[in-house]
This record gives structure tokens, C-alpha cells and sequence, in this order.
């Protein structure tokens, strides 16, 4: 049944925004990009270089209402936001050119802080009976800077700041007592005197407790990658473990399963391995276990996949399925076993192993896979050895 109009107008504006929402996430994106930059720490500077101007921008609407209601000379306020403007599009023309990278700390938190405190400073001098509110603002400044800037630094803005202020309040207590009275302007001292170390002493607690973190965290992924290492790969061959491998044909089953690629399993024992314990002791045994290892990772395909399976068993996953050539890796293994000794230090070991092969079948397990390779590889052994048996 057709659609009436207007639901059909309906189902098609769906159809269309659905179309659109791609192409407008990726304006978005590029529009992003070229406003803010597309790497990522840039993107992050330019971020707090807009913020700033952001607060800078309503202080200045705020000012032009103190001159407008004449609290104070209008005409200063203009000055003031010509300096805002300009120190703002400085600054964010430094980000966006890369100019800032050039510098060791390329966020140039603290020339930008600088500004600030010297904006605030001139601000306190022209807003007439409304100064005390530029104080809270001074103190603004350090906590922006706490989160961007070394503790040192912080601590630096701190002396500049009080330096600064008090150099106003006194030139101001001088030239307009009226306004600025000196007993007042010592009490607006003494707190920011106060307030600011306060502020900076926290910010230095709050840089320890970021790099603490920061620590912490660097050696967690180190312990994470140390325990995925050790839940997936044996400790002995650096070949992935019977656990990892068993995940690993999984997750061929299920793409072999979704229409993916044929695979073969096959089960490879090292021959009268016992034998070169008992007769050379178990170090030399794991030496030619590694060894055994080594050549396989050389010698087969790069996409079959060789593990540990345990003891001196191993499981290969080879890509395709009988009767292609999936031995080839295996034969090239035997002929490098045969050539050359498996352990340089004791080179009468000569080494051989058998195998048997299998290929993968729908609606199977892993179990039933490695239960027809495990028959396949029993068929080798009883065979004579140093061979490989299909099943
Ligand atoms: N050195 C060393 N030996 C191991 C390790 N894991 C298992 N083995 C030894 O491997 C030997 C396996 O012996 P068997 O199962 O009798 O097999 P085989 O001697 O290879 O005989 P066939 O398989 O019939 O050819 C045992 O002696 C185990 O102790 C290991 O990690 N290091």
C-alpha cells in the first residue's frame, strides 16, 4: 500500500537526514580541524586559547556596563578590549601557525597567564569603585595555569601576580585615595598575599598527585602487558600457549563459519624426544624444544599459525585444506632438521618429529578437529616416524 503524502514526506526527510548525517559529522569534523587543528595537542591548546578568550570577552561586556552606567571612563574599557583582542588572536595565532612548537613548553601557558595577570592588573586600575571584584579574577588566572603549567611556574606567575598587584594598589592608593583607599588597598593585598600561595601550594599538590597517576598508569600497562604476554604465549618457545591457540581456532571456526577461508589443523610430536632428556638432561631437552620452535616460525607459511600445545606436542593452524600443499612448511622444517642440528651445542641430536593433518569441517568443535589430527598423528607414529599422515 502506498504511503499517504505527508507520511511519505515524513519517511523521506528520515531517509535524507539519515543520508546527511555522514556528510555533516564530516563538514563538522573538517570545520574542526581547521578552526581548532586536527592534531590532537594543538587541538587541545587551541581549545584553552579560545576558552580564554571566552572569559575575556564577557569581562569585557561586563566592563563596558560598569562604563556605560559611568562607574567608570567608558574610554579605558575600549583600550582594554583592544589589548584583550589583541594579546587573544596573538596567542591563537601562535597555536594554530605552530609557532608555540618551537618552545619547550609549546601550551605557552605561562606567557598567556602573564597577559592575564597584566590585563587584570590594568583592569583593576580602571574600574574605579568596582576594582575589588578584578581580585577573584587574579585568582582565576593561577587556577587556569595550575592545570597547564609546570609547579614552578606556577609559582613564578604567583611572585609576578603579587609583584604586579601590589605595584597597582600602591599607584592607585597614590593617585585616586578616594577610590583606592590605602587602608583598603592593604586589606585587598594581604588577602590576595594570602589567597594566591594557597591556590599555587595546591597546584603543586595537585601536579604531584597528576604524575603519581601518570606513574601508576605507565606501570600498569607494563604489568597488563607482562600478564597478556604470559596468558598467551609459553614461557619456554615465546610460541603462543595451548590456551591462546585454542582462541585462535576459534576464531578461525567462527570465520570459516561466516563463509571465511578453509584452514587444516595439524598435530606435530617430536620423535623419542624422551630419549634426549634421558640421555643429555632436561636443559639440553627445552634447548631443542626452543629450537624446534625457531625453525618452525622460519619455515612455515607466514600465515599458518604454529603453538605449544604442551610437553613436546605442537599445533599448527595452515591456511587452505587437503589436498593442497599444506606439508610444504612441514617438509621444509624436516629437510632444516635433517641439514643442520637443532641444538649448535650438542649437534649429534638429530632431530625428527611427525605430524598429523586435518583438514577443518563444518559443525565441528575444536575437539573433534584436534581429536581427528591427534588419530591422523598416532597413524604417523606407528607408521615408522619422521612423517606426516592426512586424515
Ligand atoms: N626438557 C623438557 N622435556 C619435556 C618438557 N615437556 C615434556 N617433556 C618431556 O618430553 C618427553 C615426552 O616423552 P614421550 O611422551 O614418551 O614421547 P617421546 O619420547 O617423544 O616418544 P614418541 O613421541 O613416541 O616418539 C617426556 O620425557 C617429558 O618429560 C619440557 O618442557 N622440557
Amino acid at each position: 500500500m502506498p504511503f499517504p503524502p505527508a507520511r511519505k514526506a515524513i519517511v523521506d526527510a528520515i531517509e535524507v537526514g539519515k543520508a546527511a548525517r555522514p556528510v555533516m559529522a564530516r563538514a563538522a569534523q573538517r570545520i574542526g580541524d581547521l578552526v581548532l587543528s586536527a592534531d590532537f595537542k594543538q587541538r587541545r591548546r587551541a581549545i584553552v586559547a579560545l576558552m580564554t578568550a571566552g572569559v575575556y570577552a564577557i569581562c569585557i561586556v561586563i566592563l563596558f556596563y560598569g562604563g556605560e552606567r559611568g562607574i567608570f571612563d567608558p574610554g579605558w574599557t575600549g583600550v582594554l578590549a583592544l589589548a584583550c583582542g589583541s594579546v587573544v588572536t596573538a596567542f591563537y595565532a601562535a597555536i594554530r601557525s605552530g609557532f608555540n612548537l618551537r618552545f619547550s613548553a609549546p601550551s605557552l601557558a605561562l606567557p598567556q597567564a602573564i597577559c592575564a595577570q597584566t590585563l587584570v592588573a590594568a583592569a583593576y586600575m580602571i574600574a574605579g569603585p568596582a576594582h575589588p571584584s578584578m581580585l577573584a579574577l587574579a585568582a582565576m588566572v593561577i587556577v587556569f595555569g595550575m592545570f597547564e603549567m609546570r609547579t614552578r611556574y606556577v609559582w613564578l606567575l604567583m611572585r609576578y601576580t603579587l609583584v604586579l598587584m601590589g605595584a597597582v594598589m600602591v599607584w592607585c592608593a597614590l593617585h585616586d585615595p578616594l577610590t583606592y583607599p590605602p587602608e583598603v588597598e592593604v586589606i585587598h593585598y594581604a588577602i590576595l598575599a594570602t589567597v594566591l600561595p594557597a591556590i599555587s601550594s595546591l597546584s603543586a599538590q595537585l601536579r604531584a598527585m597528576r604524575e603519581r597517576l601518570q606513574k601508576q598508569k605507565a606501570e600498569l600497562e607494563t604489568a597488563l602487558e607482562k600478564i597478556r604476554r604470559v596468558a598467551t604465549l609459553d614461557e619456554l618457545t615465546g610460541l603462543p600457549n595451548r590456551r591462546h591457540m585454542r582462541e585462535l581456532l576459534a576464531e578461525h571456526i567462527a570465520r570459516f563459519d561466516r563463509g571465511g577461508p578453509a584452514f587444516a589443523v595439524a598435530l606435530a610430536d617430536l620423535d623419542h624426544f624422551k630419549s634426549i632428556n634421558d640421555r643429555f638432561g632436561h636443559a639440553v631437552g627445552d634447548d631443542v624444544l626452543t629450537g624446534f620452535a625457531d625453525r618452525a616460525r622460519a619455515h612455515l607459511r607466514t600465515t599458518d599459525i604454529v603453538g605449544r600445545w604442551g610437553g613436546e606436542e605442537f599445533v599448527i593452524i595452515l591456511a587452505g585444506s587437503p589436498p593442497a600443499d599444506l606439508d610444504s612448511g612441514m617438509e621444509r622444517m624436516r629437510r632444516s632438521l635433517r641439514d643442520t642440528p637443532v641444538c649448535a651445542d650438542v649437534p649429534e641430536i638429530r632431530l625428527t618429529f611427525s605430524a598429523g593433518v586435518t583438514p577443518y569441517r563444518e559443525g565441528e568443535s575444536i575437539d573433534d578437529v584436534i581429536e581427528r589430527a591427534d588419530k591422523a598423528l598416532y597413524d604417523a607414529k606407528h607408521a615408522g616416524r619422521d612423517r606426516s599422515v592426512s586424515r
